[in-house]
């Protein structure tokens, strides 16, 4: 059921102030992705500090890569997932008015500012390095494949 939206995925960016209601505008907004699976609240929500809208946003996507459209690692990161049928949700830094605090955020939470810095089921993984490694040991897949079975059971509830 992923691979499906995962060839439209990998190539859209994060739209940044995008005029239709309740998208993420001004301080603080990770805007509307490409993605179908980000919905809430305090996305949009400018008295939201970047930690918290850091946070909401991993919880809701199994699959989250804070990048820069400039990089080639973060592109390198994309391709991984998205060869791997995986849908994911992208934010573009360097397309929001306010991505360097969300990096100053990614800082204290991660102990890098660097990009890309990619969480899978609620936690972060590593950057694009890491994330390789990951997959060679045959360790990523299975901690999407974690977050998704523990959607579907929420799901059902
Ligand atoms: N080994 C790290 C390298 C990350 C890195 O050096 N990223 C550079 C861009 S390629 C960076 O974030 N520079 C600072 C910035 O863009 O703010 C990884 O694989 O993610
Ligand atoms: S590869 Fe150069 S900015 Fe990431």
């Amino acid at each position: 059921m992923y691979w499906r939206r995962a060839a439209l995925v990998g190539t859209r960016l994060v739209r940044v102030r995008s005029s239709s209601a309740g998208r993420l505008e001004g301080p603080g907004g990770i805007s509307g992705s490409g993605m179908g699976n980000s919905t809430s609240s305090s996305l949009g929500n400018a008295a939201t500090a970047p930690v918290n809208q850091i946070q909401e946003t991993i919880s809701n996507n199994c699959v989250v890569i804070f990048s820069k459209t400039s990089c080639s690692y973060c592109t390198m990161a994309k391709k991984l997932f998205h060869d791997m049928n995986v849908n994911y949700k992208v934010v573009e830094l360097d397309m929001l008015e306010y991505g360097s605090q969300f990096q100053d955020a990614l800082h204290k939470m991660t102990g890098e500012r660097t990009v890309p810095r990619i969480f899978v089921n609620g936690t972060f993984i590593g950057g694009a390095t890491d994330t390789h490694r990951l997959h060679k040991e045959g360790k990523l897949l299975p901690l999407v494949h974690q977050c998704h079975l523990k959607k579907s059971k929420r799901e059902e509830l």
